[in-house]
Parts: C-alpha cells; structure tokens; sequence
C-alpha cells in the first residue's frame, strides 16, 4: 500500500500541494481527480522523485521513502508513466522497452511474455521507431515500459488524454486487469471523467493543492463527484 501524508509542494515561492494525505491500495485504482492547474501532476512527480516535496511523508509497504530521486523512487517500486508518453522518439519500441531495465538487477532485466499478452501491438512493432507510433501506441508502451520495472505501484498520468476511443477501451482493459492480478496499486491522474468513474474504486478530488473529497466508490454519487471536480 502507498501512504501519502500531509505533501507539501512548492515551485519557488508558489505553493503547489497544501498537505495532500492518501492511500492507493494493492489491487485497487485509484483516481486523481480535478481541473486543470490543481496540482494532480505535482502529486505524481512527487511520488516518482521527479520534483521534491517539501514536507510530508511518503510511504510505500509500511517503509518510508525519504525524498528519493527518480531512480530511487522506481527501484523502490513506483512506476510513473507521465502524461505526453516521453517515448523515446529515435529509439525502437523493443529499446524503448528495455529503458525500463535501467533500474532492474541484471538476473531481472527481460521483457517478460505478459507484456506482450497485454498490448500485442508492441509484438509487431518491436523495431518501429517510438516516434512513428500513434498516441495511442505509444501510450501502450509507456505503459508497457512502467510494467517492467515490476512496480508496486503504478501512476498514470492522464493515459486517455489525446488518444482515439478503441485504444483508451484497451488500456482501461489491462488497467483492470491489473486491478483483479491484485498485485499494483494504479494512481489514475484522469480528466476523461467517464473512464476513471467507471474503472476506479476509490477516488480523490483535488483543488488547489488540497483534497476536497475522498470517497470510495460505493458510496459515491456520480454527481457528487462531477461538482467536486469541475469547480
Ligand atoms: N515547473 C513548474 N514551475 C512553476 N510552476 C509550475 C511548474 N509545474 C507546474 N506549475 C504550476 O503548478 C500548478 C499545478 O500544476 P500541475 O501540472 O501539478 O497541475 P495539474 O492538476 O496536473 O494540471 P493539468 O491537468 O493541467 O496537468 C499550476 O498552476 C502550474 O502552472
């Protein structure tokens, strides 16, 4: 499971996150909600050691993760896959890949076949250029990238954005697979309020820097939800 307590977060003298406290559970997605400019990206940044916070804690299975860099975060378990993809555009989709290894052991580093299973578009273009894939292509191997590294925990950062509606069907498929392996905490950052109100199971919304409701999805009324995230 992964704690976040009371993160603050500033870019200079603008404060980002006024405290922000939640848990995404093993085998749950949980969605990031809010409009744009609130801080959700920040959040995940954070997470992932790619901005530092400046106070709260951070704490993934019980451990604190003390302001990790990038590659502490993800050799401690956080997978991020940003929002824009960061495809490598010259590099083939199998070196694309094989990226995510950087933080592996040696004995760990292979593209395992469920990879594959998962998004089998990446089968057959495994020496295509990242760059001359589609958006939704590509969004598929970030993802794929992300699984690699064997997460504990995995932040999505809006991975419908721009992207046509056959390829966002299939990506809600394997992040809910995901879900039912059990195994991954999903953070959805997630704007295409349909998609996360249908996948996730718990659900935050944000406004300026702060969580103005946090509600599993049993008890939650779409509605509330809607107002809460379109303020
Ligand atoms: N590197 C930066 N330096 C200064 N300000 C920044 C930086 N990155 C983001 N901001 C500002 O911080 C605030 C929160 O940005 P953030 O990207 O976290 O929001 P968001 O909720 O993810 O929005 P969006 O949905 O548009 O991505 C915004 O006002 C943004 O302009």
């Amino acid at each position: 499971m992964l704690e976040i307590e009371n993160l603050t977060l500033k870019y200079g003298q603008s404060q980002i996150l006024n405290g922000i406290s939640m848990t995404a559970e093993a085998g749950q997605v949980t969605a990031v909600m809010g409009t744009n400019g609130v801080g959700k990206t920040s959040l995940l940044k954070a997470i992932a050691g790619r901005h530092p916070y400046e106070d709260g804690r951070i704490v993934l299975d019980g451990k604190e993760l003390k302001h990790l860099t990038a590659f502490g975060a993800a050799r401690a378990g956080i997978a991020y896959v940003p929002q824009g993809r960061e495809v490598f555009p010259l590099m083939t989709v199998q070196e694309n890949l094989e990226s995510g290894f950087a933080c592996l052991d040696r004995n760990e580093r292979g593209v395992p076949d469920r990879i594959f299973e998962l998004f089998p578009i990446l089968k057959d273009f495994l020496h295509r250029r990242g760059g001359d894939l589609s958006g939704g292509q590509q969004q598929q191997l970030a993802i794929a990238r992300a699984l690699i590294t064997r997460p504990r925990v995995l932040l999505l950062d809006e991975p419908t954005e721009g992207i046509q509606p056959n390829i966002i069907q299939q990506i809600g498929r394997v992040i809910a697979q995901l879900r039912e392996e059990g195994e991954i905490a999903v953070v959805l950052v997630e704007q295409y309020f349909d998609f996360a109100f249908d996948l996730a199971d718990d659900f935050y919304a944000v406004n300026r820097g702060s969580v103005v409701l946090h509600e599993p999805k049993a008890t939650l009324a779409r509605e509330v939800l809607l107002e809460r995230v379109s303020i």
